[in-house]
């Protein structure tokens, strides 16, 4: 089996916008089937993109428009308001594994958003012994489905009591989603005004039959609702967290962001409201802040990947053959990480994103020049990291557009600079006019890119909001430091976790406002 890496963004871009490219189970996705169904019927993720996918992406995207986070943004923010309780019951200074918590806060608001339910997920991180059978049992089935992507033999030896252990995990999370379908059901049928993710899913019809979709369909759609959002949400907000405590100026822009809004806590306003939606909007430090995250520590670190099993599919202007049954990889990490298409990858700057068009390919002429005459093999790794293969590097003269557009940039003169970019354009896509393609895409692009995203953004947002409106956070004692905490990573199904646990101490902003009064005074 061969396969191919790719971080260039023009590459990526067609790979993810082309038609004869499609998922397929053998990149990888069969056991993402193999977790959300026992009978091995399609989810959103795995499927290939069939009429069947099309089908429930239409219906469900519904769910996860604007005026439906506009209109639900309270009960979205409420799992936020919830944590917020759980943490200002904590003694001040108390070192919490945020990740868990957060991982909490994803739960519920997917449930309470998708399926009116509230899961209870952060209720139970506020008491008892932290225990929560379903988060539990979705993280024991992700880790266990890792290790069949690390061991594909293992299918093979289904008699061994540990691989009937995995497939154990397997069907006792999909109990819990068959339980959620009979609760969907009690609901029929729903009423018109309820877009939520169980109400489209139960509107759904299925192509092939013109019928509504089976107990048997909705259990492994309804399961992808929570796979796909409850960790990539949760790691995007743990990672975030980590970077602005080692950014002491990123948090000080960030405090006086909400501080302008009237939602930080302050000995005057000591219990600041949650954001509306519009204030929501209006935080652009924290959106850059989250996107700079993302950048750095795509959830989905690993990427996704295409395949054509029977014809061979050309790209880049037919410079490049993706022979049939290639598995070709658009690799995140590289893509957002790498010094061929970023200035100073490796620096957390949520400044860059103030820039217009700060998501889309750019020249980079200082790289080219660097290169220009010796197509050297050469690994990338900026950020020595295990994600980050090297993928813009090709043997042989192949030049990757994203080097190509660089050249063109560093040989023309400043007054020509303009007219050669256009003219490169129109090489490139016919279009002299058409905007460079994205080399920031955390969600994906083209056609399978991620449908919650909308919700996920809300989400984080709120979240971030609420929790720094009212705490400050540190990397606690009892954890490594930041390297150490890198060195952690660990991969599960593609999303990239820090390991088991991230804790943080939790101080409280009103405690830190008397203590630095306190200072002042004395
Ligand atoms: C920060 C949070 C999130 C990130 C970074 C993220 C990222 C992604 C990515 C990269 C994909 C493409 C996966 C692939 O090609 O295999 C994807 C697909 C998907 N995501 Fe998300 N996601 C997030 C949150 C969510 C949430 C909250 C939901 C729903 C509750 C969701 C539902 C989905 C679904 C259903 C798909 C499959 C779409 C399709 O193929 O039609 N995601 N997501």
């Amino acid at each position: 089996m061969q396969a191919v890496a790719v971080a260039d963004p023009f590459i990526c871009q067609e790979i993810l916008h082309s038609t004869e490219l499609d998922k397929r189970p053998n990149t990888g996705y069969w056991i993402v089937t193999e977790m959300m169904s026992a009978h091995n019927e399609p989810n959103l993720v795995s499927s290939e993109s069939t009429a069947y996918w099309r089908a429930v992406r239409k219906t469900v995207a519904v769910a996860f428009s604007s005026s439906a986070m506009r209109n639900n943004f309270e009960q979205i923010c409420s799992a936020g308001q919830d944590m917020v309780k759980v943490l200002k019951g904590k003694p001040p200074g108390e070192s919490v594994d945020m990740f868990r918590g957060l991982l909490c806060v994803s739960v519920d608001v997917i449930s309470r958003f998708g399926f009116k339910k509230d899961f209870g997920a952060v209720s139970s991180f506020g008491g008892g012994d932290g225990r929560h059978d379903f988060l539990d049992s979705i993280l024991l089935a992700t880790k266990e489905a890792q290790e069949f992507l690390k061991k594909p033999y293992r299918q093979l030896l289904w008699f061994l009591p540990e691989v009937k252990k995995s497939y154990q995990t397997f069907r006792d999370f999909q109990s819990f989603m068959e339980k959620l379908v009979c609760d969907m059901r009690s609901s029929e049928p729903v009423s018109e005004d309820d877009n939520s993710v169980s109400a489209q899913l139960l509107r759904c019809k299925d192509p092939s039959t013109g019928q509504p979709l089976t107990d048997q369909q909705l259990v492994p759609m309804a399961s992808m609702m929570f796979w796909a959002g409850y960790d990539t949400s949760a790691v995007t907000m743990t990672w975030a967290m980590y970077m602005i405590a080692q950014h002491p100026q990123v948090e000080a822009k960030l405090v006086a962001e909400l501080k302008a809004h009237g939602l930080l806590a302050t000995p005057d306003n000591p219990n600041p409201p949650a954001p509306t939606y519009k204030q929501l909007m209006e935080l652009d430090y924290l959106s850059h802040v989250v996107q700079e995250t993302q950048r750095l520590y795509p959830a989905v670190a690993f990427g996704t990947s295409r395949c054509s099993p029977h014809k061979d599919v050309y790209l880049d202007n037919g410079r490049l053959r993706v022979p049939k049954g290639t598995i070709v990889w658009v690799l995140t990490h590289s893509l957002q990480n790498s010094s061929f298409t970023w200035e100073h990858p490796e620096r957390f700057d949520p400044g860059r994103w103030e820039q217009q068009g700060a998501d889309q390919a750019s020249p980079m002429p200082g790289k080219a020049r660097a290169i220009i005459g010796s197509m050297e093999r050469h690994a990338s790794k900026p950020l020595d990291h295990p994600f980050n293969i090297a993928a813009e590097s090709q043997a042989g003269n192949y030049e990757p557009p994203q080097l190509r557009l660089s050249r063109v940039a560093a040989q023309a003169q400043s007054s020509e600079l303009e007219a050669a970019l256009s003219k490169f354009n129109e090489q490139q896509t016919g279009d002299p006019k058409a905007p460079l393609p994205k080399r920031w895409i955390p969600f994906m692009d083209g056609r399978r890119s991620c449908v919650g995203q909308p919700l996920a953004k809300v989400a984080m947002l709120s979240t971030l909001a609420q929790l720094y409106a009212n705490f400050s956070m540190e990397l606690s004692q009892a954890m490594p430091d930041p390297a150490g905490v890198r060195a952690k990573e660990s991969l599960a199904l593609a999303v990239l976790h820090p390991g088991s646990s991230l804790h943080m101490h939790i101080h409280p902003r009103l405690q830190l406002a008397s203590q630095e009064s306190g200072h002042e005074s004395s």
